[in-house]
C-alpha cells in the first residue's frame, strides 16, 4: 500500500520519481496507463496522485473525474505541459488540488508531497527562519536557499537590501533573515515611511547586538540616513541593517552613499507572485488554515472553482493582496467552503489616470516580441525574466494566438 501514487506513461520517469520519492521516506508506486492506475487507487486509496496530464491513449482529465469519484479522499496533482495553463485550470475546476508543469524537478514533487503530510499534522502553521517563505516555485526555492545563505551564523553579518513590488514578501525575507542568522538576538523594525524619525535613535539602540530592520528605506530623509550612521558609529556592537524598498536606491543627492554601501552589501530581488504562479495556492492555503485555527474552526476547504479563481488571478498587489482577498474569503465562507464567489480579488490600486498595471506588462511583452521578431527566449531576455515566465504570460494574454 502506497500513500503516493505516480500516474505516468515514461517508465523511467516514473521509476525515478517513485525512488526519488522513497529516498525520502514516503511510500509511493507507479502505474502506467489508466486501467492499472484505477486498479490501484480502488486497491489502495493513495493519500495522492500526481497524473500526466498526456498519457498514451488516455486522457489525464478524464482520470482526473475518475478518480475524484471514486477515492474523495485522494488528493490529485496534474502534471501539465508548458503553456497549458487552460489544462491547469481545467484540471483544478475538475478537482485536483494542484498542478504542476513539467519538466517537473523532482524536488517540486517532494515538497507538493512533504506539504501534504504537513497539512495531515495540520502542522506547520508557524514557520521560523527560511521556511517562513512559503510556496514552490524555483523561486521560492531560490529565495529559501539565499536566505540560508546570506543568513550563515558569522561574526560580521553584511547589510543587505531586499528590493522588490509592494506586498511581495519583502518584510518576511527579512524576518526570515534575521532567525536564520541570529534568532537569539534583538530584533527592532523601523519603517521609514510612517514611522517617525525621533524614534530612530531609541529604535537603533534596542536593536543593538541585533538586527535592524529599516522598512522603505528610501523614504528615509537625509537627517534620518546621517542618523542612523552616526549611531552605527558610536555603538560598540552595531545591528546589521536590512532594507526593505520597492524603489531603485542609487548614491546621490539623495541618498548618502556611505549608508548605502553598508546596507547593500547583499542583495535580494523579491519577484512579484504573477512570476510565481505556483506560490499561489499554498499560500492562500496558509492564510485560510492560520485564520480558522485563531477562530477555534476546523480547517477551511477551496473548492475547485476557489481554485481555478485563484490561480487565473493577476494578483497585481502581490501576496499582500491575496492575503486580503483570502482573509474577506473567510469572512465570507461559513461552513468551512471557500468557493469561487468568495474570490474576490481587489486588483491594482486605483490610480486616476495611470494605465493598469495589465496594460503596461501587455505592452512591454509586445514591444520585446516585436522588437526581437517573435523570439521568445530573447525577447524574455530584453524583459530580464525567464522564458517559462514569459510564454505562461503570452499564454494569459493569449499573444501566441495573435
Ligand atoms: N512567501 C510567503 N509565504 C507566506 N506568507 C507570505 C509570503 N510572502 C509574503 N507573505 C505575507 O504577505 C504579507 C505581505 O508581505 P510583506 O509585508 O513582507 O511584503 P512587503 O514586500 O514587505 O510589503 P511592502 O512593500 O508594503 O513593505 C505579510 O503578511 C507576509 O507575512
Amino acid at each position: 500500500m502506497s500513500d503516493i501514487l505516480i500516474v505516468e506513461d515514461e517508465v523511467v520517469l516514473a521509476r525515478s520519481i517513485v525512488s526519488f520519492l522513497e529516498r525520502r521516506g514516503f511510500s509511493a508506486s507507479y502505474a502506467v496507463d489508466a486501467a492499472s492506475a484505477r486498479a490501484m487507487i480502488e486497491r489502495d486509496a493513495p493519500r495522492l496522485v500526481i497524473l500526466d496530464y498526456k498519457l498514451n491513449e488516455d486522457d489525464g482529465l478524464e482520470l482526473l473525474e475518475r478518480i475524484r469519484a471514486a477515492s474523495p479522499r485522494t488528493q490529485v496533482v496534474m502534471m501539465t505541459g508548458h503553456g497549458d495553463i487552460d489544462v491547469a485550470v481545467r484540471a483544478m475546476k475538475g478537482g485536483a488540488r494542484d498542478f504542476l508543469v513539467k519538466p517537473t524537478p523532482l524536488s517540486a514533487i517532494a515538497s507538493i508531497a512533504g506539504e501534504l503530510m504537513l497539512d495531515e499534522m495540520q502542522g506547520g502553521l508557524e514557520r521560523t527562519g527560511a521556511d517562513r517563505i512559503v510556496g514552490r516555485s524555483s523561486a521560492a526555492n531560490a529565495l529559501r536557499a539565499t536566505i540560508r545563505k546570506l543568513g550563515k551564523p558569522g561574526d560580521t553579518r553584511p547589510g543587505i537590501l531586499i528590493m522588490g513590488p509592494e506586498g511581495s514578501g519583502k518584510s518576511l525575507a527579512a524576518v526570515a533573515l534575521h532567525e536564520t542568522a541570529a534568532p537569539e538576538t534583538p530584533l527592532e523594525t523601523f519603517d521609514c515611511a510612517v514611522d517617525r524619525e525621533d524614534d530612530m535613535d531609541d529604535r537603533m539602540r534596542r536593536a543593538s547586538g541585533g538586527t535592524l530592520i529599516l522598512r522603505h528605506v528610501s523614504e528615509l530623509s537625509l537627517g534620518g540616513q546621517a542618523r542612523i550612521l552616526q549611531r552605527l558609529q558610536q555603538d560598540d556592537r552595531p545591528p546589521c541593517l536590512i532594507a526593505t524598498s520597492v524603489r531603485h536606491l542609487s548614491p546621490g543627492p539623495g541618498f548618502l552613499p556611505d549608508l548605502l554601501y553598508r546596507i547593500q552589501v547583499g542583495w535580494i530581488d523579491m519577484p512579484p507572485l504573477a512570476e510565481r504562479a505556483a506560490d499561489v495556492l499554498p499560500i492562500a492555503d496558509i492564510f485560510a488554515r492560520r485564520i480558522a485555527r485563531d477562530r477555534g474552526e476546523a480547517r477551511p476547504r477551496f473548492t475547485s472553482a476557489a481554485r481555478a479563481r485563484l490561480l487565473e488571478h493577476d494578483w497585481p498587489g502581490n501576496v499582500a493582496e491575496l492575503e486580503n482577498c483570502i482573509a474577506r474569503a473567510m469572512l465570507e465562507q461559513t461552513d468551512g467552503q471557500i468557493d469561487g464567489p468568495h474570490i474576490r480579488a481587489i486588483g491594482a490600486r486605483q490610480s486616476g489616470e495611470l494605465p493598469t498595471l495589465r496594460d503596461i506588462e501587455l505592452g512591454a511583452i509586445t514591444t520585446a516580441l516585436t522588437r526581437t521578431g517573435g523570439n521568445v527566449s530573447r525577447a524574455a531576455e530584453l524583459l530580464g525574466i525567464s522564458r517559462d515566465t514569459l510564454r505562461y504570460r503570452m499564454e494569459k494574454f493569449e499573444l501566441s494566438r495573435r
